[in-house]
């Protein structure tokens, strides 16, 4: 968009954007499982608490919404021992977590809602993103973060497995059913030229070989500095192709952790306020969002008086932000 030009309302392609009663399917996601700090599976609650369905309903959608409730699967299957696979934690809690989340996003996506999902922390974006692509099988996604997620069981440093969702959507090796059966439910889905990365800054090695050998297109903050967050969204948008569906997953740890500083691995020299709403915002505008994450605000970690509001308000905004406030 050129300066001064008229801003234009999406042209509605998708069936949600069509419907008579266009409707958000809301997915509370209160888990934890997928990294070792406690407090991120209350982040979906002060979400709803501070008045999250309100605002959407504000802007024009009904919202779908089971309630605040937790995962079932989640109680099911925590108290059952849960031993580490390789170095991977809690493998089988947050694959059976997963497993439930994908069913509760293909739901409301077949039934031509836009899903949101409000987490709880990153390794969620395996049942996320296997939910809306299994709807939306042509779907491009959009990974907002300051990692790249995309450690695979034979790479990961960490053993966390919210670092990792990006390799068994992509199905890299070791996350084949045969090398990790209890994870067989996640198909595939994901192809390399239909993932583009904004606002990394934080990488391990052999993240940073796999997005090289795989020719991932990834905006690190070094690209935000050098060509302007409007540019560097026209460039992803534009990467993946035009008139594809997008699935836009957020890490709240893409920002600065002095815009949001509730999360469990904040990385310095993050996405400006600005910067990350600007990215809801021409997302929204495209009239081609099918499916949106916000994960990883962790109300439990505070260093300051006012720091877990601040977080969770943004986390608010940013959603308004990408169901079109800034459009109505
Ligand atoms: N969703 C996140 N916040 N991920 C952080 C991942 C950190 C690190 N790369 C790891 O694999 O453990
Ligand atoms: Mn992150
Ligand atoms: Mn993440």
């Amino acid at each position: 968009m050129s300066l001064g030009e008229p801003q234009q309302k999406p042209t509605y392609e998708y069936r949600h954007l069509k419907a008579a009663q266009p409707t958000i399917g809301l997915v509370c996601a209160p888990f934890s499982g997928g990294q070792p700090r406690p407090g991120v599976e209350t982040g979906p609650l002060q979400l709803i608490e501070s008045g999250l369905v309100g605002d959407i309903e504000a802007l024009g959608w009904k919202v779908d919404f089971a309630g605040a409730d937790t995962l079932e699967s989640a109680s099911l299957v925590s108290d059952k021992p849960d031993p580490d696979i390789g170095v991977l934690k809690k493998p089988r809690l947050v694959s059976k977590v997963n497993q439930e989340v994908s069913e509760r996003v293909y739901k409301h996506s077949s039934n031509g809602q836009l899903t949101v999902t409000i987490g709880g922390d990153h390794s969620l974006a395996m049942g996320t993103v296997s939910g809306t692509f299994k709807q939306h099988p042509d779907a491009a996604l959009i990974w907002v973060d300051a990692h790249a997620d995309i450690n695979t069981p034979l790479t990961t440093p960490s053993g966390n497995l919210h670092g990792c969702p990006v390799s068994f959507l992509m199905g890299l090796p070791g996350t084949s059913k045969d090398e990790i059966p209890e994870y067989a439910w996640i198909e595939p889905v994901l192809k390399s030229e239909r993932l583009v990365y904004i606002g990394l800054r934080d990488i391990d090695a052999g993240e940073r070989k796999i997005l090289r050998e795989n020719n991932i297109k990834a905006f690190s903050m070094h690209h935000v500095d050098k060509y302007g967050i409007g540019k560097v969204v026209e460039m992803a948008l534009e990467h993946v192709g035009k008139d594809r569906p997008i699935h836009l997953s957020f890490d709240v740890d893409a920002l600065d952790p002095t815009v949001a500083p509730s999360t469990g691995t904040a990385v310095r020299g993050g996405l400006t306020f600005r910067e990350g709403h600007y990215i809801c915002e021409a997302l929204a505008e495209t009239g081609r969002l099918v499916s949106l994450d916000i994960m990883e605000i962790n109300p439990s970690i505070a260093a300051m008086e006012g720091d877990v509001q601040q977080t969770v308000d943004v986390g608010r905004s940013l959603i308004r932000c990408a169901l079109g406030e800034t459009l109505l």
